[in-house]
């Protein structure tokens, strides 16, 4: 019996261009993966997500968000990776005296949790650690509003209790590809931490060679 393997396609979703480099110079030509810069925030990235999979003259076999994020003090430090055990909305919903509601809590039935690919997401976690680089997998967050105050990263790390990183573009990727059932991975190179707005302490640059190094695994292990 012939069994053709045909190789695995891969749309990698930045958001700017500098993220969408870093990937590229990480996976060093690779055929297999193509990579877009999709604009900031979760409506961009979900928007061209959706147009690039509705256009493709073929189905990918994973699409993945990558690009910077900050990181939950005590969780992720600058310069390490996260890798994403679930992609929540975290600011879908509505604030009550008692805190934060989801949508799916309102009872809308839209779910604000969209599961990765475990099992990649898994073994992702592991070859970067064997690459020796910083990596954490946990919860991911997306957010329209960067976190600017050290109530708003209190009020979050109690919402999602585990939260490692948050970022703005991850949801609306994994929503269009949760769409059509390709299964979805989210990597988050840290380049500052959640809390006070404190811009010049930003390290995009450190981020971004964690973001290449990391892109260069994530062409090992899909
Ligand atoms: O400086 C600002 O006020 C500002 C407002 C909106 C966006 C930005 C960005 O630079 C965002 C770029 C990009 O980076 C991701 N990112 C990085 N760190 C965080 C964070 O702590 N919280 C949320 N997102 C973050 C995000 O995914 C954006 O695409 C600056």
């Amino acid at each position: 019996m012939n069994i053709l393997k045909t190789s695995t396609r891969v749309l990698v979703v930045t958001a700017v261009d500098v993220e969408k480099d870093a990937v590229l110079r990480g996976l060093r030509g690779s055929s297999r993966f193509d990579v877009i810069a999709a604009g900031v925030g979760p409506v961009a990235a979900a928007i061209t997500t959706t147009t690039v999979l509705a256009a493709a003259h073929f189905d990918y076999d994973f699409v993945v968000s990558a690009g910077i994020g900050g990181g939950f003090p005590g969780q992720a430090e600058i310069g390490s990776l996260v890798v994403a055990s679930e992609i929540i909305a975290a600011d879908l919903g509505a604030e009550t005296p008692e805190g934060f509601s989801s949508l799916d809590e309102l009872g809308f039935g839209s779910s604000t949790h969209i599961q990765v690919d475990e099992h990649y997401a898994v073994r992702l976690t592991e070859a970067l650690h064997t690459a020796k680089l910083p990596v954490l997998m946990g919860p991911v967050l997306t957010l329209s509003t960067v976190t600017g105050t050290a109530a708003t990263a209190a009020k979050l790390a109690l919402q999602v209790p585990q939260a490692a990183a948050e970022a703005m573009e991850g949801y609306g990727v994994a929503a269009a590809a949760y769409q059509r059932g390709i299964p979805v991975l989210e990597i988050r190179a840290i380049s500052n931490l959640v809390g006070p707005r404190d811009r010049s302490a930003w390290r995009i640059g450190d981020a971004l060679t964690a973001l290449e190094a990391a892109s260069s695994v994530l062409m090992e292990v899909l």
